[in-house]
């Protein structure tokens, strides 16, 4: 067995995960819901826990997750962002011994119902486009790091995608392709160099809709793509530029295919392949990620 002295533990947190949260506005007969699920993740100054079995500095998980609900009914819900920030506030200066506060928060996506034009004003519909979340990492005496995102957008368009003039060697079988179906699902995380004034659900909306311009393009037109890598470019370029408190942003974009089926071997069917047919495939997809951060000179 090796001794304490010949090891040292690199890094390490501990805390609830999956805490699932409904809250209840209500203004009058109006009514607002967020459902969240929130990650806490706390880093002790001491080791003793891991080291030795001295939980005397233990918070325990289970009063993590009360805490999350009991600064809810507290503070309300602003946004994700701001009530990741709370808790990470909370957990720093309650407990000196925390070194750093690690929290992530996914929205569920509840909308309001339509009926005949009108939003419901209590009944409200899981409408899945997209999820939105959020982390705030924050070390004792330190201004807390928010980031937002977004993940699980599956998006598709039917033309205006290529893929040509790639490497053409002993390995390439794939032809070039001048139109192709381009089917991804976007996740997205982008960093905030400063909250101060950010609206953060009018800045997630942003990001959204610039990765959503870029992609699909004016809603008669189109926009042509040489590739998921320009598309991605183009798209995280765009999300820079409406939101300037945004210092960087990754983004990754599978390429799930969906290729032709082969009707070649129909031939006694009469049936011509016009472009109509394919085959979605889960697996495996293209994986295209990158992260663009702001040159010095345009930083906030
Ligand atoms: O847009 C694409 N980028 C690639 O790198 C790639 N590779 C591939 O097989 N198809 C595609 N499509």
């Amino acid at each position: 067995m090796l001794s304490d002295h010949e090891v040292q533990i690199a890094d390490s947190d501990y805390g609830k995960n999956y805490v699932k949260l409904l809250k209840v506005r209500r203004e009058g007969r109006v009514h607002h819901v967020q459902e969240l699920e929130i990650n806490t993740a706390l880093t002790l100054s001491s080791k003793k826990d891991y080291l030795r079995g001295d939980n005397t500095d233990v918070i325990a998980t289970d009063s993590q997750k009360n805490t999350c609900y009991i600064l809810a009914k507290q503070n309300g819900i602003d946004t994700i962002e701001v009530f990741a920030q709370i808790l990470a506030n909370h957990f720093l200066t309650k407990y000196p011994w925390v070194v750093k506060a690690n929290i992530h928060i996914e929205q569920a996506p509840w909308k309001r119902i339509q009926q005949g034009g009108r939003e419901h004003v209590h009944a409200f519909i899981s409408s899945p486009e997209c999820i939105r979340f959020c982390d705030v990492i924050q070390e004792k005496h330190g201004v807390p790091k928010v980031s937002a995102g977004l993940k699980g957008m599956k998006i598709l368009k039917t033309t205006a995608s290529s893929f040509v003039n790639f490497v053409d060697d002993e390995y390439r079988i794939l032809p070039d392709m001048n139109d192709r179906i381009f089917c991804t699902v976007v996740q997205a995380k982008w960093d905030y160099s400063t909250t101060e004034g950010l609206a953060y659900c009018n800045s997630w909306s942003a990001v959204k809709s610039a990765i959503l311009d870029k992609f699909a393009g004016p809603p008669d037109q189109g926009l042509f793509s040489p590739s998921v890598q320009h598309t991605l470019y183009l798209a995280q370029k765009q999300a820079l530029s409406k939101v300037p408190q945004i210092s960087r942003i990754e983004l990754v974009l599978p390429n799930v295919h969906a290729y032709k089926f082969d009707f070649s071997k129909f031939t006694k069917l009469g049936i011509t392949d016009n472009n109509e047919i394919f085959q979605p495939a889960d697996k495996p997809s293209g994986n295209i990620r990158a992260v663009l951060e702001r040159n010095v000179k345009s930083r906030l």
